[in-house]
């Protein structure tokens, strides 16, 4: 029986594609039919059916004794079935798991699936199982499934309706589900408010009715100020990723439930200065530009993910000042730029371009003039970085000599030769590669000068970031032969997106490879970005984990387990530590751990503390001087 008190609020909650993130009647097809030869064609109808009686086309009734025909199932069939459903339980009713069990007497789940199923799975998060009102199986003698208990309000059209009015609740009613059977009870006037529920399907005729829309259990948890799993409700913490990144980049938030929105190409800085007003999380390649006028209006911003190495595109200065956390790719397509770089080298000391092209208009030119083995060669390599160390090892192992420059004193690796100037390396090479990063002094760090120093016949390759190169220069070069040969993949104007024209002075010129800044875009490396960039990202917003940032003290912190973490970024000052911890003292609270992390521009202090604290102590924390941002996570 229900225990029924006054002013208790009872919450109603579906099963199939809310409570799971699936249709078990669809898995049970799957099951049953999995050595039909129409087996594909049989579970599409079900998916039909069952779409249909869930949006209101089809009456219930019918839904489900079509369904039950289709499925050909067997009472053995059914442990694997609840096997599967035990996997498929919505990600916020797992996390939430303890609301259940707390709110077990006031939790009904309302169903017009199977009781045989459904009793077992939700049971297992603590729900009462005479708080289950479903259908029942109705075997024949052999336990082949031939229909439904026909008496069951449940197996019919408005069923969920009658069902609670049978129930006759006293206390306010919230009823949260996928389905338009579930809008039927909020509809009758039986129900105070009805939550679409939408982490796993999304049906708009059911949205455009609902009193509210929630994409996860937090959320409703979150509208309802009730004890939950997550300090704030992902569903409302939007991310935006543009540029393309990985799809696998995009599965990662969104199965983390937040809102997640991509475009393919960049945005300017004024469309990024409309987009950016509600967005906590970016993520960009390295086309976006995240200067200060964007950031100014980028108040709910946490994080920026570069998906790629350079960060030269972002105002890290600003970021840091406004306590927004910065993370980049530093490895993940070093390789792909290393393979492109060598592959450059030997098309160009071969003269393979030229020679290509004029295969295509019918020209045989067979000749060994200008065509050079890479054995031997001496690589210039400015910039001895992850790239440029890379490129070293992989050029020695083709019989290169390699030679580099790097402003910090780095160390040699095999046979490669530290120069003292980039004057020395630049006389030197009979390849010079650019491998440098993007800092602004590093503009037209190659010039007319320093092609003037280069040998006679040189090849020369950028690609690392356009605007190190003089273009013009290049061009000269090039054309008075000093230049033997180029390959660029990095320009100081990059386009957009792929509809629009590239325009450089470099087009057109002989023994030239052009490429659309590409050097690290190979599917493996675009996935290993779109797998690592979100793992920081998250470590960050789920954790407080800086380990790995590009601006923000680095600090790899333990999980939090059994309490709250308390994030205090700062300006560094004197005293701030002094001031928290003064506050916790004033409020006698237990720290359970803390950590303290400081750069140049500002100070990140975390402190985990049992949970129960008053509000007036965060309120504290947010106004102490010199804060830049606060937040809780649990
Ligand atoms: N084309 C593409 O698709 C890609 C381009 N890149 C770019 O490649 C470049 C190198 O990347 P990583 O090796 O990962 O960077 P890194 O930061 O590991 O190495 C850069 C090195 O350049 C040195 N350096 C900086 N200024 C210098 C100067 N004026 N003279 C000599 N050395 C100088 C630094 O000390 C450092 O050792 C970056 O600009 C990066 O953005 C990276 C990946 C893909
Ligand atoms: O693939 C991209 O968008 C940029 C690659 C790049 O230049 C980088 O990783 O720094």
């Amino acid at each position: 029986m229900l225990t029924k008190t006054l002013e208790q609020t009872y919450f109603v909650i579906d099963f199939d594609s809310t409570f799971t993130k699936v249709e078990a009647l669809d898995v049970l097809g799957e099951i049953s039919l999995a050595a039909h030869r129409d087996r594909e064609a049989i579970l599409e109808k079900i998916k039909i059916i069952t779409d249909r009686g869930m949006s209101g086309e089809l009456s219930l009734a019918q839904s489900i004794e079509m369904r039950l025909q289709l499925l050909t199932a067997h009472r053995d069939h059914l442990p694997a079935l609840i096997e599967t459903l035990k996997n498929e339980i919505s990600d916020s009713f797992q996390r939430n798991r303890h609301f259940l069990a707390e709110h077990a007497d006031q939790i009904l789940i309302v169903s017009s699936g199977f009781k045989e199923f459904i009793v077992p799975i939700v049971t297992s998060l603590g729900i009462k199982e005479e708080n289950v009102f479903a259908n029942t199986f109705v075997f024949d003698e052999a336990g082949n499934i031939v229909g439904c208990d026909c008496e069951n309000p449940l197996a019919t059209d408005k069923g969920k309706v009658k069902l609670i009015r049978d129930l006759n609740l006293e206390g306010d009613i919230y009823v949260i589900g996928d389905g338009y059977t579930d809008y039927e009870i909020r509809e009758s006037g039986l129900a105070n408010r009805f939550y679409a529920f939408t982490e796993n399907v999304m049906r708009p005729k059911v949205i455009e009715k609902a009193d509210y829309v929630a994409p996860s259990l937090d959320e409703f948890l979150y509208h309802n100020k009730l004890n939950r799993s997550q300090s704030y409700p992902k569903s409302r913490i939007k991310v935006l990723l543009l540029e393309n990144v990985h799809p696998v980049a995009v599965h990662l938030f969104e199965s983390e439930g937040f809102n997640v929105e991509i475009l393919k190409g960049a945005l300017d800085e004024d469309e990024l200065i409309e987009k950016i007003r509600d967005v906590s999380i970016l993520g960009i390649r390295s086309k976006t530009q995240v200067t200060s006028r964007v950031l100014e209006n980028a108040n709910k911003l946490m994080c920026i993910g570069a998906f790629c190495i350079g960060t030269n595109q972002i105002d890290l200065k600003t970021c840091t000042e406004k306590g927004i956390a910065v993370f980049n790719a530093p490895y993940s397509n070093t390789r792909s730029v290393v393979e492109l770089a060598i592959g450059e080298i030997i098309m160009l000391v071969r003269n393979i371009v030229p020679k290509s092209n004029k295969m295509h208009e019918g020209v045989w030119d067979k000749s060994a003039n200008n065509s050079f083995e890479v054995r031997g060669k001496k690589l210039g390599l400015v910039g001895y970085g992850n790239i440029g160390t890379q490129l070293s090892v992989v050029a020695e192992a083709l019989g290169m000599e390699v030679y580099f420059y790097d402003i910090v004193d780095k160390l040699a690796l095999g046979n490669a030769k530290k120069c003292k100037t980039l004057d020395e390396l630049l006389a030197i090479s009979d390849f010079v590669s650019l491998h440098t990063d993007g800092r602004a002094s590093n503009k037209n760090l190659i010039g007319a000068r320093e092609f003037g120093l280069m040998k006679e016949g040189v090849i020369f390759l950028n690609l690392s970031r356009g605007h190190i190169v003089d273009v013009q220069a290049l061009v000269e070069a090039i054309k008075s032969g000093r230049v033997a040969g180029a390959g660029v993949d990095v320009f100081p104007y990059e386009p957009k997106t792929n509809n629009e024209e590239f325009i450089n002075e470099l087009r057109g010129l002989p023994n030239v490879i052009l490429t659309p800044h590409i050097g690290g875009s190979t599917e493996e490396a675009q996935e290993n970005i779109g797998n690592f960039v979100p793992g920081k990202l998250l470590e960050y917003i789920n954790n407080g984990s800086t380990y790995g940032s590009v601006n923000f003290p680095e600090l790899q912190l333990p999980l939090l387990k059994e309490s709250h973490r308390l994030l205090h970024i700062h300006a560094n000052v004197p005293g701030i530590l002094a001031k928290i911890n003064a506050i916790f003292a004033k409020y006698h609270i237990n720290i359970q751990g803390q950590y303290l992390k400081t750069n140049e521009q500002i100070g990140y202090v975390i402190t985990d503390v049992s949970k129960d604290y008053s509000d007036e102590v965060v309120s504290e924390l947010r106004h102490i001087d010199n804060t830049i941002k606060f937040r809780l996570i649990y």
